[in-house]
This record gives C-alpha cells, sequence and structure tokens, in this order.
C-alpha cells in the first residue's frame, strides 16, 4: 500500500501515534514536500501508485480524479471541509471519500470567538498603534446584551451558541436541518434566514461551501443587514461575496469583519486589505494542538478502515 499524505500539519508531534500507525500499516508513506496545499497539477505529480490520500486543503478537481490512477481508492479529508474534492468527479470513480467531522469543532469556534471579541475591541489596531509607542483610549462595544446570528448550527455553530450564551448573548440560528432539542436546551431562537441577517449585532458563519451557500452573504444581503453588524466567517471563503464585503466596511455599513477563510488562499491582492476592523488569521481556525491530533487519527483511521475493507462510517459517498 503507499499513501499520500498532504497536511502539513499532520507531521507536528501531536500526531506522532497516527504517523507511526500508518507507517506500520502501509509499504510507503509519502508526504508533501511544497509546505502548503497542492493545485491540481501538484496533486497528479504525487498520485503515481498511491492507494490512500490523506488530503489537506489540497484542490482536487474534477480532471484529477479523472487522470487519478486506478489504483487510488479512497480520499481521507483531514477535517471537516470537503468542497474541494469533486465529489461526483470520485464517486464517478470509485473513490470513497471520508472526512473528520467534530474534530476540529472546539478549536474552530474558539477562533470565531476570538475573532469576535478582536473585533468588538479592535485589538489588532491597539496592539499595531501599542507596538508604534502610541496610546489611544479606544472604545468598543460589548458582547454582553447583543445579538449573535449563527448561519449554520452543526458542531461549530453549536459550540459557539453555548458560549455566546455564556457571555450574555441572545443567540439565533438558522439551519435548514435545525435542531429543536439542542436549540431548547440553550435558548437559542430559531430564525429564517434573512431574520437571522437583519436582527443581528454579530453574524458568524459555519455553513459548508456549496451551490446554495456561495455568496449566500453579498451585496443585498448586507445592505439588509443592521448599521454597524460585524461579520465572522471561519467556514469557507466564497460564502461571502468578498468585494461586497470590503465595500460595505470602506463605507460604514458593516463595523467589521473578522475572517479566517478566503475565496483566494493565500490571501495576496484583496479588496479587503487595509480597511479599519478587517480582521485576518491564515485560514488556521482547526490548528490547535487538540485538533491536530484529532485530525490526524481519525483520518489515519478512516484510510486504514477503507483500505482494509473495513466498514468506515465516515465515508459521505457510499
Ligand atoms: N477555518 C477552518 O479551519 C475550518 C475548520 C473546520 C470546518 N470549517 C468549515 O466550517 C464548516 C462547518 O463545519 P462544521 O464542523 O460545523 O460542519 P457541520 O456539518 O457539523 O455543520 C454544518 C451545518 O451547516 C448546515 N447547513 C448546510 N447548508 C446550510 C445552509 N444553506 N444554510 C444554513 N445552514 C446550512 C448543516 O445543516 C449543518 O448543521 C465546514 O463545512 C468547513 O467548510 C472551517
Ligand atoms: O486542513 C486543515 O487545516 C483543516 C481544514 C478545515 O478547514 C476543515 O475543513 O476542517
Amino acid at each position: 500500500m503507499k499513501i499520500l499524505v498532504t497536511p502539513t500539519s499532520f507531521l507536528k508531534p501531536e500526531n506522532a501515534a497516527a504517523k507511526a500507525k500508518l507507517e506500520a500499516f502501509a509499504d510507503e508513506v509519502v508526504y508533501n514536500d511544497l509546505g502548503r496545499p497542492l493545485q491540481a497539477e501538484e496533486i497528479l505529480e504525487r498520485l503515481d501508485g498511491v492507494d490512500g490520500y490523506v488530503a489537506g486543503l489540497d484542490y482536487i478537481t474534477a480532471d484529477v480524479l479523472e487522470k487519478a490512477p486506478a489504483s487510488l481508492k479512497v480520499i481521507s479529508r483531514y477535517g471537516a471541509g470537503v468542497d474541494r474534492v469533486d465529489m461526483p468527479a470520485a464517486t464517478a470513480k470509485g473513490i470513497k471519500v471520508t472526512n473528520t467531522p467534530g474534530t476540529n469543532s472546539v478549536a474552530v469556534c474558539e477562533l470565531a470567538f476570538t475573532l469576535m471579541l478582536c473585533a468588538a475591541r479592535n485589538v489588532p489596531k491597539l496592539h499595531a498603534a501599542v507596538e508604534k509607542g502610541e496610546w489611544p483610549r479606544s472604545q468598543g462595544v460589548e458582547l454582553r446584551g447583543k445579538t449573535l446570528g449563527i448561519v449554520g448550527m452543526g458542531a461549530i455553530g453549536k459550540n459557539l451558541a453555548t458560549r455566546a450564551k455564556a457571555f450574555g448573548m441572545t443567540v439565533n440560528a438558522y439551519d435548514p436541518y435545525f435542531d429543536e432539542a439542542f436549540a431548547k436546551e440553550y435558548g437559542i431562537g430559531k430564525l429564517s434566514l434573512d431574520e437571522v441577517l437583519t436582527t443581528s449585532d454579530f453574524i458568524s458563519l459555519h455553513v459548508p461551501l456549496n451551490d446554495s451557500t456561495r455568496h449566500m452573504i453579498d451585496a443585498s444581503k448586507i445592505a439588509e443587514m443592521k448599521d454597524g453588524a460585524i461579520i465572522i466567517n471561519t467556514a469557507r471563503g466564497g460564502i461571502i461575496d468578498e468585494q461586497a464585503a470590503a465595500d460595505a466596511v470602506k463605507n460604514g455599513k458593516l463595523g467589521g469583519l473578522g475572517l479566517d477563510a478566503f475565496e483566494q488562499e493565500p490571501l495576496i491582492d484583496s479588496p479587503l486589505k487595509g480597511l479599519d476592523n478587517v480582521i485576518f488569521t491564515p485560514h488556521t481556525g482547526a490548528h490547535t494542538a487538540e485538533a491536530v491530533s484529532g485530525m490526524g487519527s481519525m483520518a489515519v483511521d478512516n484510510v486504514i478502515a477503507v483500505l482494509s475493507g473495513e466498514d468506515c462510517p465516515y465515508v459521505l459517498n457510499k
């Protein structure tokens, strides 16, 4: 068996046991030598003879899958999102795709909360000012008493909801598969998407990127939001129309943005850069010691299970 492993954080010490397990199972394990997510051509150059592929945030397009060797049986996503894997093409080729749901939900929710607090108090700008020898006495807002609207109340959205309640926020959510029992237990309001967007002081996005969520936050949706609303996106670039969001920060409609995910990563040229109270992190929501270890061990278990012909509950395209 030959396995390709591309998430660079897989090689952190937290994954020593998962790495040893994979290397004991396989005849050969090839690691990502580029130190970043792979583009289509770069994947193909590394797929020769590969049976299992533990995949980071690589762009596994239909073209890659059509040209992939017949030996490839499983793509084991190291993480929750599968938007960068062309699922119909994988299914057509008989390649199973798995993911690691829930392994990084606390990590991402804590980053979303961090971004929300930093935007409420303008922390990055204050830090930069103090570094320059300035001493501004800024004024922010409290989260207490504010309304948080969560779009996508799955593993991450739910973790965020309970923490926001502890901060004294009113929490409402939109999710087509709304979990009524969870909402009742924690006092989360059930609203339509438009109601969430028009009534929230803070809006946090936790939906997968697909055809129904692409640009779900566009200029027309932003126009309906409360003046000064702050949007947090730790889900995927592409869910927000970045040009529309940048324009809305510039003209004062939005109070700020906290972003961990972007349409083009890394973020090089972007209308979002250089704006007041737009806070970036480099798609690092899942990168805590705990989540890296959780993603690594489940991704390894999944690839081994599929290649061993065992039942794997995390196959998304049965
Ligand atoms: N920044 C990061 O590093 C990072 C890490 C993990 C996940 N993510 C992203 O966050 C997303 C959510 O992760 P999760 O673990 O909470 O996934 P999840 O599957 O547990 O939850 C997603 C929720 O979104 C809901 N949903 C689907 N379509 C919707 C729509 N159109 N409108 C509203 N709700 C909708 C689903 O019903 C589900 O409850 C992932 O798909 C991934 O893209 C990012
Ligand atoms: O590879 C990672 O950094 C985690 C990916 C994360 O966005 C996810 O989809 O779970």
